[in-house]
């Protein structure tokens, strides 16, 4: 067996230590590194965070990620069927819980992996409660509304399900202290956010998980930055490393091996790779926590249920007649998230793809509902448009070429600047001498205002070398996502559509991804045009359309002015 040092290429600072394997329970998941049963509590304390760190690097080079889990980790059991997650919505309250817990007792012929997120709006209430403690002094922490909303509700929900307040004592004394030391130090770092929300997630973990051992339905808790999901040290905005597939593998294989029950793990959180620190993949990543851990059992199915029937035509907050899309691509479900469609985490359909997993859009408060099956391919033959999705507050930049740089340099030198400064592009049209582009709000977004401000003007300062610039503030992306072998359609219909209404759209791009036409509009003229589309793309005889426009005898369109769909 290899030993850290082996591992880190270092030697290790605490051979003695190592000598007699200490067990961190905290490290629980690393198998093959030997560790000690019992260090003295100094030892243990003077070198945790170091041998954490190297247990991590350790971890990660433990496993090779492109070994087959089987050859690494031997069968995973056939028990385990598919993975069920629960989103804060599907979990708000005790009598959600409960239903979750029905719901899950009505498929004994399965035995799933359950993801939570934290319940309900909890992970909001962290973010502004370590805001204010922020700004509010220390003796003024236990008065803030939003520590009080949590502790309420998570011991309501324990009280009301019949378990032990001790499930989550330690965790509501632990978050007073935490927010106790962000008032002291009026600081709160990113790595702090990713602390601090976490609790969300660990609370609602150890509460399900006690309710079900309560109806004697075995089930064991996993924080998953205790069980192997390794990620990148971007902490608010962290991505899933290699490492971790063969790492939760291995970890959920063992347990349920030797002991089965079933893992009731967090969403949402991870352990950074080189911080050792908990980290989270970005609002609503515990989606993405669910198809990583479907891909690395090789599970059946990956189930994420929400409280919406299934991916949905539009945003039903902007046009409630919505209708449910029974079937998507990895490609579109992608592409739909990665726009801007909440209903799914932008990173959730890598895994689901790579390790061709189906996954299932379900509705807690609705599970008779078919739902969206998203699987690797599917009948395209009838299928124009899937869905509109819409991306508000998007900076676009117009860039003309001064011609100071010859036609071949002038895009290479473009975006060598948004390389160097760091910053994501996500729609993109050119000419040879001019570009058009939009910056990633989300990428933005996760950096604080003032950074924001002062690096838009480093890009424009950068780019007015070689070019003209004009900056275009808020500006919204509407994306079509559907079958582009039918683009000329879609883009007559869209196009008529904005005529009709006056909108004057500022730029277009059809993707590489074919499946993707992306309409740039101001923000204020946004939502009704998404009303307006969606009105003539879903509730117009669309297959009509295209049936009489491939016979060439063209087709009347009616287009209802904006004014009249309100949501
Ligand atoms: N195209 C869409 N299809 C379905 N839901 C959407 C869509 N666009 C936005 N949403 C919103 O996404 C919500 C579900 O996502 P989310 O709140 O992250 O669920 P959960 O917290 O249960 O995982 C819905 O309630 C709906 O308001
Ligand atoms: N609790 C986290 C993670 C998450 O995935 O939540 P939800 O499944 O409720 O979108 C969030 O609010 O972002």
């Amino acid at each position: 067996m290899a030993t850290l040092s082996h591992f880190c290429g270092v030697k290790t600072p605490y051979p003695s230590v190592l000598k007699r394997s200490v067990h961190f329970p905290q490290l629980d998941f690393v198998g093959t590194v030997p560790f000690v049963s019992a260090p003295s509590k100094s030892v243990k304390a003077s070198c945790c965070e170091r041998v954490q760190r190297l247990v991590c690097k350790a971890q990660a080079a433990d496993v090779n990620p492109k070994e087959t889990k089987n050859e690494s980790f031997g069968e995973v059991p056939d028990e385990l069927t598919c993975v069920m997650k629960f989103g804060g919505s599907s979990v708000a309250s005790a009598e959600r819980m409960r239903e979750v817990a029905d719901l899950i007792l009505s498929f004994p012929e399965e035995r799933p992996v359950i993801v939570l997120s934290a319940m309900g709006k909890t992970t909001n209430n962290l973010l502004l409660a370590g805001e204010k403690a922020q700004s509010c002094g220390v003796s003024n922490v236990s008065d803030l509304q939003e520590l009080a909303f949590i502790k309420e509700l998570h011991l309501r929900t324990i009280d009301e399900l019949g378990v032990e307040s001790s499930t989550i004592s330690k965790h509501l004394l632990e978050l007073e202290q935490l927010l106790n030391g962000i008032a002291l130090m009026k600081e709160l770092t990113p790595r702090a956010k990713d602390y601090l929300v976490s609790f969300g997630e660990c609370m609602s973990t150890r509460i399900f998980t006690a309710y079900l051992n309560k109806l004697g339905v075995k089930a064991r808790q996993y924080d998953a930055f205790e069980m192997g999901i390794i990620t990148t040290d971007d902490f608010t905005n962290a991505d899933i490393l290699e490492a971790t597939y063969p790492a939760v593998a291995k970890r959920l294989t063992g347990d349920w091996m030797s002991n089965p029950a079933i893992p009731i793990v967090t969403g949402f959180l991870g352990k950074g790779w080189r911080t050792c620190a908990v980290t989270t993949l970005g609002r609503g990543g515990s989606d993405l926590t669910a198809t990583t851990i479907g891909k690395a059992l090789g599970l059946r199915e990956i189930q994420v249920w929400k409280d919406v029937d299934g991916v949905l035509t539009c945003d039903p907050n902007i046009y409630p007649r919505a209708e449910t899309v029974p079937y998507l691509t990895f490609d579109e479900a992608a592409e739909l998230a990665y726009f801007g469609a909440q209903v799914l985490h932008p990173q959730s359909m890598r895994p689901a793809r790579e390790g061709d997993i189906p996954v299932r859009v379900k509705n807690s408060y609705n599970p008779k509902a078919p739902g969206t099956l998203i699987v690797k391919t599917r009948d395209m033959s009838k299928a124009v448009l899937t869905s509109i999705v819409l991306k508000r507050n998007v900076t676009m930049l117009d860039i003309a070429s001064t011609r100071m740089l010859g036609q071949f340099g002038f895009l290479a030198k473009v975006f060598s600047i948004f390389e160097d400064l760091g910053i994501s592009v996500d729609v993109v049209a050119t000419s040879e001498v001019s570009i058009s582009l939009t910056l990633d709000p989300s990428k933005l977004w996760s950096r604080e205002l003032i950074q924001q401000a002062s690096e838009l003007d480093n890009v424009v300062e950068e780019l007015e070398k070689i070019a003209v610039v004009k900056l275009l503030q808020n500006r919204s992306i509407i994306s079509l996502i559907g079958n582009v072998q039918r683009s000329s359609l879609i883009l007559e219909k869209a196009f008529h559509v904005m005529r009709t209404n006056g909108v004057n759209v500022q730029m277009i791009s059809q993707g590489a991804s074919k499946v993707n036409i992306s309409l740039i509009v101001n923000d204020s003229e946004a939502e009704q045009c998404v009303r307006a589309l969606h009105h003539s793309f879903f509730e117009s005889n669309l297959s009509e359309l295209v049936w009489e426009s491939r016979s060439g005898n063209g087709y009347a369109t009616t287009t209802t002015p904006l004014s009249t769909l309100s949501n």
